[in-house]
């Protein structure tokens, strides 16, 4: 692949590290995410069980990096306040917090009656 061919995937991970430094929120998902992997490796998971983690890490991070780009949009254009500004922010932020409580629904799915079974019974 020519260089240029690879400008799209630098400009991509230039997004993800940027993000990874400026929003707290991200380095959250990344310790719990790493987390989840360390479980799942520990306990096993089945196929189907992977599949289900790794969507949800994906859609977290997928939230998290759109989220940054709303955000970095809205405060170039409206650095004052704003109800459109705040209805984008907001918006934004509720997208992620549904992928957030998604995912730790489908992580008690599939971790609590392992866990119940390794340490109760
Ligand atoms: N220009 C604006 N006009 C109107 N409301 C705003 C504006 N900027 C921020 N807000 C409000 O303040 C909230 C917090 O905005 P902020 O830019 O601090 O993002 P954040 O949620 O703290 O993101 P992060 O924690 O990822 O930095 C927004 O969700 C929105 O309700």
């Amino acid at each position: 692949m020519s260089k240029n061919g690879l400008r799209p995937f630098a400009h991509a991970w230039n997004g993800i590290t940027a993000t990874y430094r400026t929003e707290r929120n991200f380095k959250i998902h990344l310790t719990f995410s790493l987390a989840a992997i360390a479980l799942g490796i520990g306990m096993h998971l089945s196929a189907s069980d992977w599949c289900w983690i790794t969507l949800c890490i994906a859609l977290v991070f997928v939230a998290e990096l759109i989220n940054t780009a709303i955000e970095s949009v809205v405060n170039l254009v409206s650095p004052a306040y704003h109800p459109l500004a705040k209805k984008a922010k907001d918006a934004a932020a509720g997208a992620v917090l549904i992928a957030a409580v998604f995912s730790l629904v489908v992580g008690g799915i599939i971790f609590l009656p392992k866990l119940w079974r390794h340490f109760v019974i």
